[in-house]
This record gives C-alpha cells, sequence and structure tokens, in this order.
C-alpha cells in the first residue's frame, strides 16, 4: 500500500463519513484497502465481487464526490477485487469518475442519505420526458410482498394501477412511518402503468425535488414551462408530501397543477409519513383536497410478513440462508423494513467479507454490533414486559398483588418462563414478583403445565411466547 494512496483514500473516507451513516460506513468503507495512487487515479482493493457490486449498486454517488473531492475533476477511481485471500485480481472493474458511470447500476436509486440535492432541469416535454419517469423498476408488486400490514394500500394501489385516473382513489394518498414501504408501493403503481399499453406519462417526484426545481423555475423566470410540464402528466407520483409543510407559495403552485390534473381525470399519488389529519403546515384547501380520493396506511409488517421480506430479498441477492437465521432477523428486527433490510446485506457484507457460512453465531455477532442495547439474553425484566405486552396487562400489576384472574394467569406465565429460561432460583423468581416465595413460583409452573393440557388457545399463547424468547436464548 502506498502512502500517497493511503493519505488520499483517507481524504475520500472524511467526505464519505459525512454522507453515510456509521452503520454503511463501517460494513461498506472500513474494510477497503488503497493500494496505489497513480496521477489521479485511486486503486482501492475490495473485498469481494458481491462487495464490488454493492458499492457500484448503492454508493456510486458518494465515491464520486469523494473522488472529485480530493483528486479533482480528473480524478479517477479504480477497483481491484480480492479473488482469493490476500491475492488480488488485476484491476478487473474499472469505474472512472466523473466520465464513468453516472449513476446506480440496475437503475436501483442511491440510499437515501446520497439524495441529489441539485435540482434538475425541467425538460420540455418531449420523447425523452416521456421516457423519463424516474422510477426504479425493481419496485414492482412483484416484489412487493403482501401482508394485513399494507393489504388496503396494496390492493387500491392495484386498483389505480390497473384503471389510472377512473377510479375513485384519486387521490391515492399511501402514509406510514419511516421505512415502511411507502416510495416502493407508489413506484410500483408508476412501473404497472408505465409497463401497460397506453402509453402514460407517469412521473414520481419527490416533494424536495418539486420544491426546489418550482424554486428554481422563479429564480429563472420560467414557471410557466414548470406548471406546463407537470400539467401535462398523466400520472403524478409525488413523494413525502409532508415536505411541503410551511412551503406556501410550492403549495399554492402544487394546489393548481392537482386541480387540474384531478379535473381531466388525471392520477394523482402521493405519500405521507402521517394521515393528512395530521399533517401541520399544509392549506385546508390541499388537505380537504386529499380526502377526495383513498387514504390508506402502511403498518410494520408482522412476523410472517418479515419472514417473507427477507426471503424475497436474499432470492434477488442470489442468497440462501439457513431458516433458524431468518427466523432470528425477523423476530430481532421489528422496527421498519429498511432496518431489516440493512441488516441482512450487514450480514452479508460480513459473510462475504470473512469467507464463511451465515450462521446464527455470525447473524447474532451482526446484530450485536449494530444495535448496541440489543437484549441478547432473556431476564426477568424482558419476561415481564413481553408478557404484559403479549396480555395487554400492565407491568406493574404483574408484580403487584392483584388477584384478577387475567393478570394472575399473565403472571404464572411469566414466572414459568423464568423458570425455564433464566438462572434465578425460584426464591430470586418470586422476589421479582413483588415478594413471592419459592412455592407459589413452583405451583405457576404447575398450573400453566395443567392448563396447556386442556386449552388449546393457551397452549398456543404460551407456545407463541416461547418462540420469542428461543430466539434471544440461542
Ligand atoms: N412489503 C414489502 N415487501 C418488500 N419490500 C419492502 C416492503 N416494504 C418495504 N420494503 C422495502 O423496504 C425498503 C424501504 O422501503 P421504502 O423506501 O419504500 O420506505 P418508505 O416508507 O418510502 O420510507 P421513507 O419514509 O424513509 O421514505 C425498500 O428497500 C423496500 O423495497
Amino acid at each position: 500500500m502506498s502512502a500517497e494512496a493511503n493519505a488520499v483514500w483517507n481524504e475520500c473516507l472524511r467526505v464519505i463519513e459525512e454522507h453515510v451513516n456509521e452503520q454503511s460506513f463501517s460494513t461498506w468503507f472500513k474494510p477497503i484497502n488503497p493500494i496505489k495512487l497513480e496521477g489521479t487515479t485511486l486503486t482501492i482493493q475490495v473485498p469481494s465481487q458481491f462487495f464490488f457490486e454493492w458499492l457500484e449498486d448503492n454508493y456510486v454517488q458518494v465515491l464520486k464526490k469523494a473522488i472529485k473531492t480530493t483528486l479533482g475533476q480528473g480524478g479517477r477511481l479504480e477497483y481491484a477485487v480480492v479473488v482469493d485471500k490476500g491475492n488480488s485480481s488485476n484491476q478487473p472493474y474499472v469505474v472512472s469518475y466523473p466520465q464513468g458511470n453516472q449513476g446506480a447500476k440496475n437503475g436501483k436509486p442511491g440510499p437515501k442519505e446520497e439524495k441529489s440535492t441539485t435540482p434538475f432541469e425541467i425538460p420540455s416535454l418531449n420523447a425523452e420526458a416521456l421516457t423519463r419517469s424516474n422510477l426504479n423498476p425493481n419496485y414492482s408488486f412483484n416484489t412487493y410482498i403482501e401482508g394485513d400490514c399494507n393489504r388496503l394500500a396494496r390492493s387500491a394501489g392495484f386498483a389505480v394501477a390497473t384503471k389510472p385516473g377512473i377510479t375513485s382513489f384519486n387521490p391515492l394518498m399511501v402514509y406510514g412511518g419511516v421505512g415502511l414501504g411507502k416510495t416502493h408501493l407508489v413506484q410500483a403503481i408508476g412501473n404497472e402503468i408505465k409497463n401497460g399499453v397506453d402509453n402514460k406519462f407517469v412521473l414520481y417526484v419527490s416533494s424536495e425535488k418539486f420544491v426546489n426545481q418550482f424554486m428554481d423555475s422563479i429564480k429563472d423566470g420560467n414557471v410557466k414551462s414548470f406548471t406546463n410540464f407537470y400539467m401535462q402528466v398523466d400520472v403524478l407520483i409525488i413523494d413525502d408530501i409532508q415536505f411541503l409543510a410551511g412551503k406556501d407559495r410550492t403549495q399554492e403552485m402544487f394546489f393548481h397543477i392537482f386541480n387540474h390534473l384531478h379535473q381531466n381525470k388525471k392520477q394523482i399519488i402521493m405519500t405521507s409519513d402521517c394521515p393528512p389529519r395530521d399533517l401541520k403546515g399544509l392549506e385546508e384547501r390541499l388537505l380537504s383536497r386529499f380526502k377526495w380520493g383513498l387514504t390508506a396506511d402502511l403498518q410494520m409488517p408482522d412476523f410472517e410478513t418479515r419472514v417473507a421480506i427477507i426471503r424475497r430479498k436474499m432470492q434477488s441477492e442470489g442468497i440462501i440462508i439457513p431458516d433458524d437465521v431468518v427466523e432470528y432477523l425477523a423476530y430481532t428486527v421489528d422496527t421498519n423494513v429498511r432496518e431489516l433490510e440493512g441488516i441482512l446485506i450487514s450480514l452479508i457484507a460480513h459473510a462475504s467479507l470473512d469467507r464463511v457460512e451465515i450462521s446464527l453465531d455470525l447473524a447474532k455477532t451482526v446484530m450485536k454490533n449494530i444495535i448496541k442495547d440489543i437484549e441478547t439474553e432473556v431476564g426477568v425484566d424482558f419476561i415481564q414486559k413481553t408478557v404484559s405486552e403479549y396480555f395487554g396487562i400492565e407491568l406493574d400489576d404483574l408484580k403487584a398483588k392483584t388477584r384478577k384472574k387475567e393478570i394472575v394467569t399473565a403472571r404464572q406465565v411469566a414466572m414459568f418462563f423464568c423458570k425455564e429460561f433464566t438462572n434465578h432460583s425460584l426464591k430470586s423468581i418470586g422476589y421479582h414478583f413483588g415478594g413471592r416465595d419459592h412455592s407459589t413460583v413452583i405451583h405457576a409452573v404447575h398450573t400453566v403445565n395443567d392448563i396447556m393440557e386442556t386449552d388449546s388457545n393457551f397452549r398456543n399463547s404460551v407456545n407463541e411466547l416461547k418462540k420469542k424468547f428461543k430466539m434471544r436464548s440461542y
């Protein structure tokens, strides 16, 4: 490794660090070795083909920026991919910036942190513009897993895709928390329409971009062409509408475009991070129009849907992961789908880096690094919290003296699991449940076993809980 290459790469890392999150930085950039610098060409060594492709698919913009910043406009980046451990190939993949790859491969957009803030030119409505929908072809209904969490939104979306502008779902507003699949769903609708026979002009735009374009059009004195352009769209998909909050002039312009499109039976599809009633800083007349069509929400997928999403993702990456790992991930990551995918990809990256099979142990190590506060052990606190949530009772009641039947049952179930999954003595378990003695704990264990024999609903509940604890205590 040359000292010069090292210095340039360290500079690059500084730029990259500002644009990607910590997890991505340590997974994808720390393992890279700078090997040489020739003129303004830096060669970096990456650990595998998969790694190379992932960088190209997801981080091409940030790499480009880093190279430009450190080596100037003529800066070039070349990759050497490790073929065998410690033996690098002869620069089989070469990517140069800025002339080279202008974007991610396969049309996949880069991760959020890399979104360009440069407003793009408003194209005149020519043949080229008609083909430029800003849609990611990978976002399709086929790849969008259905579950209770998204059934309404998905089927409404499908109806809209079949008859854009004609159903009563106009506008269609999809809302939900971060990373729950809003963009994927609305782009799937767009792709479905675009691939249909009618040759519709579908346009996807983030609200942020819409605002920037509008501001630019004011600056450049071409507001009219901005408006004309948007008024000729057949299907307008506008993402993250909450971003219009407080931007009064843009809202006014959007209001006119909206009315024009709606009157002409053009389809409008929007996403937002909250239901329209909670959208602060948006004009009432806009909000009331949003309610003309259908508003559908997306929730966090349940366990089965999470498993299906992981399997789908693995299939698309051509990777096989043991069932226990899939279940472990689906159990443990219940925040949002993007995070679930992120962890899955980190896992694949670690396995590829260390050249090891993906196993439960590896999954647990990766998770531990990523989610610092993850509880990997099943302790009394965790059992009490999980059981009380499961039965919908207050945690304090579980430890109190209450003799209400449902609380007593939940308490007995929690004691039963403390006995099974922790090393606490009977005495200590009793202590954690409001100072009860060890015979109460023995009684609880017997009772739970007895009821399980006769009551199948109860047995199912206990088994479901057991699964949760087992996943943690692997
Ligand atoms: N039901 C699903 N089936 C398959 N993949 C999904 C599903 N839901 C979400 N995803 C995947 O999760 C990731 C995040 O989804 P997406 O970007 O659409 O979320 P979002 O709700 O638009 O997030 P944000 O609020 O941050 O804009 C994407 O890679 C998407 O493909």
